[in-house]
């Protein structure tokens, strides 16, 4: 008898190893790596991971696999590899690490149902138990005589196909499809044969005629105007036929994409992709660092890059920053590789994600341009694997598996020997410090495509309009420049930096702001409802009319939001068209698509946004960019706020002059000699990088220094500090010398949901033994962490939130 060794769902310390299952003869032949299953655990029964197979059990006693999930598996043997290393990089679970990789569909909960993929007769074994129909439950085929391996080969061979139902239809679609059932000449007999008045009819048969293939009914209907009347008679005189086949729902499929032909390079274009392309003729891994600054082409070289590999019959993994995942985005992907392309981001529902998905499992896409999960795209094959904008923190994923998408990247890379190619204009520090020492290539761009110059900057001083006797968040300059593209007819693009910014409701008279009884944070203010929001646990409550403390009337909302911004903008230029984008005006599905189409078509003089218009946006008529709190970054308690500014910044300045005009930046601030904002409006990246660098290795931070970032939490006060105590000490203990051990240290959010939270930080260069000892803690609290409600243990490598 034949042996799985299974990783259980069930995340804890002392089950964080493989488990020998038995495997029933029924199952043998689908049982294999990558495979989940359902075995019993205890009382339970759970899921699991098939990791490898074994001829023999040391234990006497193993259970057998209840139920098989998958007909193939859902992960590839390289991608149980992944797992595995992904779990000693982040000390999680293997099982999240495993869990982390799948779309959610396959994670929750989920009725299995077999589909019917073709019209045609199923085999008889089939057809016994399909019955005609084209949807049944997975139940039947296991009540039936059919075995899972036969199931297999009918999968394999196209026949039916086994979905997961999610709440209701959400994971499959169908439509209806018609097809000629006759030969184009008997069709043009069927034509001479039909009476003159049969006009509708006459034209549907005139179209097969003409297209030969199956087309979906509705096309059919409105390529000849027509209704399905006009069909019926075509139906039963058996010249056509009508059947429902399931679509793969391509969240793009109701847009066009014009084609687009590679663009001849630039010289410096050309000088930046030919070691990548080297590379990817030898076959050899490689990381590169392409340093461009915005608008200088780095895309094309992306695709061009991404073409060759196709080329080669492999394929590649492009990742964008979520937010920078727009249509304008995915339409340059889907304009040159059209249906090769696999789009994955979280505007999608569970169901789309899915079939994206799917598409790639199934080998039907070779490109996948999605954010920071499609770093795990089930490719098995991988040529090339790209980052834009690497140095974007949405890479990092910051609850349970917290990894980072370059790590993994690079990690994946290697083992397809493949080149990884992290893009950017303003590169992490530790990228960055990496390319410059030699340990990745670094490829450089300088110039801007169209001979575009980079837009001038102006630093307006709000101190200095304040003192002026100017009140309002609109400095005079900016005001003077906006009212002149919209006489020139040219755009503006407005940034609101809502991270950090202040929404918070404060009284004049005393000072006094309205915190969360649960969190020490500020609450939030919200407009429509007029109430209160905490944004770590949900508590709300109505927005007061005098002060709790001095109970003054002069209690206010204070800080700026998009919305206030608009009105006081079209209060300051009635005539000017704004649109605004945040996450309020996006929420539906599509607005974010169509505010971009809309600015685009010129319905609107200005664009007014939070980070989400930050990056990506190309549009030629955008001459004016202005920001209008540059410094709300600078203030968070990171020691990254002031890389996060000069990034923010130059990301933000470069939506403008990208084309033929020539563009400008405004720059409010009330730090303007800080020298990220200085260095921000020269463009000088190389020089921030050296002021910046020199902090770093003063303050030891990264990259000088590695990072470790414990965080603990409890309801009970004392208990944390007391466990972050000790943990302090036993690190302090067993570490170098050369390590720094921080803390015991309240949170910068030292409350959330009524649990306090404490931190130890240590920064270190080489402690090789740094994992092993983290895991005895986590150990000697074991149980402890596992009650509900009770110790909380997080361990953050290469942080990058310090909250
Ligand atoms: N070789 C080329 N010839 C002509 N036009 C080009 C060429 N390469 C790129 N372009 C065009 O130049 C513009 C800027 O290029 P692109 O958007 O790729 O720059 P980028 O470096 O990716 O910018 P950002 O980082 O700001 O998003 C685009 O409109 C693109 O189509
Ligand atoms: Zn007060
Ligand atoms: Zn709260």
């Amino acid at each position: 008898m034949s042996i799985a060794k299974v990783i259980v769902d069930v995340p804890s310390q002392n089950t964080n190893r493989l488990f020998d299952y038995g495997i029933p003869e029924k199952f043998e032949s689908v049982v294999q790596p990558g495979v989940r299953i359902i075995v019993p655990f205890g009382p339970r029964k759970v899921l699991g991971y098939v990791i490898s197979l074994a001829e023999y059990s040391e234990f006497a006693k193993v259970r057998q696999i209840e139920d098989v999930l998958d007909i193939a598996p859902a992960l590839t043997p390289e991608l149980l590899k992944i797992g595995k290393w992904l779990s000693q990089q982040t000390l999680s679970f293997y099982i999240s690490c495993l869990q982390v990789m799948l779309p959610q569909v396959m994670k929750a909960s989920y009725r299995k149902e077999l589909w019917r993929l073709t019209e045609e007769e199923l085999p008889e074994e089939l057809e016994n138990i399909f019955a005609g129909r084209g949807v049944i439950e997975y139940k039947e085929f296991e009540e039936s005589n059919v075995s899972y391996h036969q199931l297999r080969q009918y999968v394999e061979d196209g026949w039916v196909d086994i979905h997961y139902e999610v709440k209701s239809r959400e994971t499959t679609k169908t439509t209806t499809v018609v097809e000629p059932l006759m030969e184009p000449m008997q069709l043009e007999e069927t034509l001479v044969d039909l009476s003159k008045q049969a006009k509708k009819q006459r034209e549907i048969v005139q179209y097969f005629i003409d297209h030969q293939e199956p087309v979906p009914k509705k096309q059919l209907l409105s390529a000849t105007s027509s209704s399905s009347s006009s069909l019926k008679p075509l139906l039963n005189q058996g010249v056509i036929k009508e059947y429902k086949q399931e679509v793969m729902r391509d969240p793009f499929s109701h847009r066009e994409f014009e084609r687009t032909q590679p663009f001849p390079l630039t010289d410096e274009q050309r000088e930046a992709i030919t070691p990548i392309l080297h590379t990817l003729e030898s076959e050899t891994h490689d990381v590169f660092l392409l340093h461009g600054v915005t608008g200088s082409g780095k895309t094309e070289i992306y695709l061009q890059s991404i073409q060759k590999v196709l080329d080669q019959g492999k394929e590649a993994i492009m990742l964008v920053p979520e937010i920078a995942l727009t249509p304008q985005m995915v339409e340059r992907f889907k304009g040159r590789f059209g249906s090769k392309v696999a789009v994955l981001h979280s505007g999608l529902s569970a169901g789309e994600k899915y079939d994206e998905w799917r598409k790639i499992q199934r080998n039907e896409v070779q490109v996948v341009v999605g954010a920071r999960s499609a770093i795990f795209a089930p490719f098995t094959n991988i040529g090339i694997i790209i980052i834009d904008e690497e140095h974007e923190s949405s890479y990092k994923q910051e609850d349970r598996t917290r990894y980072h998408a370059r790590d993994v990247a690079v990690e994946r890379g290697k083992i397809h020997a493949s080149p990884v190619v992290l893009g950017s204009a303003t590169p992490a520090l530790e990228t960055y410090a990496r390319a410059a020492k030699g340990n990745y290539k670094m490829l450089t761009l300088t110039k801007r495509m169209n001979n575009a110059t980079m837009p001038d900057t102006e630093l307006v001083d709000m101190r200095d309009e304040l003192h002026q006797g100017n009140r309002s968040m609109f400095s005079r300059a900016l005001l003077d420049k906006l009212r002149e593209r919209i006489e020139r007819g040219e755009q503006s693009v407005l940034f609101l930096n809502r991270r950090g910014y202040a929404t918070f409701v404060m009284c004049r008279d005393c000072g006094h702001v309205k915190e969360c009884p649960h969190c020490d944070i500020a609450l939030t203010y919200h407009r429509r409802q007029e109430r209160l929001k905490c944004h770590y646990c949900s508590y709300e409550e109505p927005m007061p009319h005098q002060c709790p403390e001095c109970e003054s009337k002069t209690i206010r909302y204070f800080g700026t939001g998009t919305q206030k911004v608009e009105e006081v903008l079209q209060e300051l230029i009635p005539e000017a068209r704004v649109l605004r984008m945040d996450v309020d005006t996006t929420r539906r599905k599509g607005a974010h698509e169509r505010i971009l189409n809309d600015f685009g078509d010129k319905k609107a003089d200005i664009l007014l946004g939070t980070q989400m218009i930050a990056k990506g946006l190309d549009f030629a008529n955008v001459t004016l960019v202005g920001i209008l709190a540059a410094d709300a970054l600078l203030n968070l308690p990171d020691f990254r706020a002031a890389e996060k500014t000069f990034q923010l910044l130059t990301q933000v300045s470069g939506r403008a002059g990208r084309h033929k005009l020539a563009g400008e930046v405004v720059v409010q601030t009330y730090s303007p000699d800080h020298y990220s904002i200085q260095l921000a409006s020269q463009y000088d990246y190389e020089q921030f990088f050296n002021e910046e660098m020199k902090l770093r290795k003063a303050f030891r931070y990264p990259p000088y220094y590695y990072l470790t970032l414990f965080t603990i939490s409890h309801p009970n006060q004392l208990k944390v500090q007391e466990v972050t105590q000790k943990i302090v000490v036993y690190m302090r203990n067993k570490l170098s010398e050369e390590a720094d051990v921080l803390g015991p240290t309240p949170s910068a959010l030292t409350r959330i949901n009524n649990r306090y939270r404490y931190q130890c930080m240590v920064k270190y260069k080489d402690e090789p033994e740094q994992r092993k000892l983290i895991q005895r803690i986590l150990h000697y609290y074991e149980d402890e962490l596992k009650e509900e409600n009770g110790l909380q243990i997080s361990v953050d490598f290469q942080p990058y939130q310090l909250m």
